[in-house]
């Protein structure tokens, strides 16, 4: 990213609804809003990167982003990332992309393939984490939720101090890079990574959070 504030910020959401959470939240900073472009681009790592890919292109006209932001509910490693709280990606990795073998499981960067991971402005994401009192460290991408406790220890084991796991960040990472636009990944967290319990999703206090993370994230970005 340049020095000094983005001038333009592409917000790429899966959902409507966190469409939505985040729009209220930059509504909320005021003002700010005219410099953010918010776009709900579906469920997953592909959708996410054709959405992002299709939203950047459209606003080529305008000028280029200066800053792409992965945002949304996700599943959160506990106790590190809480119900309700808040996860900024200090690395965004594409923790099921690869190969799996009776050895265990090779990325796709070890099979000598593209990459595995994007890497945030460190000092940015720390900075963002750091403002809106989340928890920092890698957060994963996944095309498959993870749904029992052997999992959520084998991604834990693979990915020491990760912090959320979510189905859009890589996606949406993969088509930023393709212009060189910077990324962050900022997730709110609506249940924790392990055995499947969707009834205790707590969505509505995800969405909550994050609504309350865009209303300073404009201030932390320089106003
Ligand atoms: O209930 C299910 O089985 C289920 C399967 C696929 C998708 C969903 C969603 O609700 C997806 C919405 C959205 O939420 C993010 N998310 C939230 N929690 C997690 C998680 O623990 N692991 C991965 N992703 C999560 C994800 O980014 C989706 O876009 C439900």
């Amino acid at each position: 990213m340049r020095a000094g504030r983005p001038a333009r910020v592409l917000v790429v959401t899966a959902v409507e609804a966190e469409r939505d959470a985040v729009a209220a939240g930059l509504a909320a900073a005021g003002g700010a809003g005219s410099r953010y472009v918010v776009v709900a681009a579906g469920v997953g790592p592909a959708a996410a990167a054709a959405g992002t890919a299709y939203a950047l292109t459209e606003q080529l006209s305008a000028g280029r982003p200066d800053l792409v932001v992965s945002a949304g509910i996700g599943g959160g490693f506990v106790p590190v990332a809480p119900v309700g709280s808040l996860a900024v990606a200090e690395t965004i990795v594409a923790a099921d992309l690869g190969a799996q073998t009776a050895d265990g499981f090779t990325p796709v960067a070890e099979l000598g393939f593209g990459r595995s991971e994007h890497r945030p402005p460190a000092g940015l994401s720390r900075q963002v984490a750091d403002a809106l009192a989340a928890a920092y460290g890698p957060v994963l991408t996944v095309g498959t939720v993870t749904g029992t406790a052997e999992r959520a220890a084998e991604l834990t084991a693979r990915h020491p101090g990760a912090v959320a796991e979510a189905m859009e960040g890589f996606g949406v990472a993969e088509a930023a890079a393709v212009l060189d636009v910077p990324v962050l990944e900022i997730r709110a967290v609506s249940n924790a990574v392990g055995p499947r319990d969707r009834a205790a999703w707590r969505i509505g206090e995800a969405l909550t959070a994050l609504t309350a993370a865009f209303g300073k994230l404009p201030g932390v970005l320089g106003g």
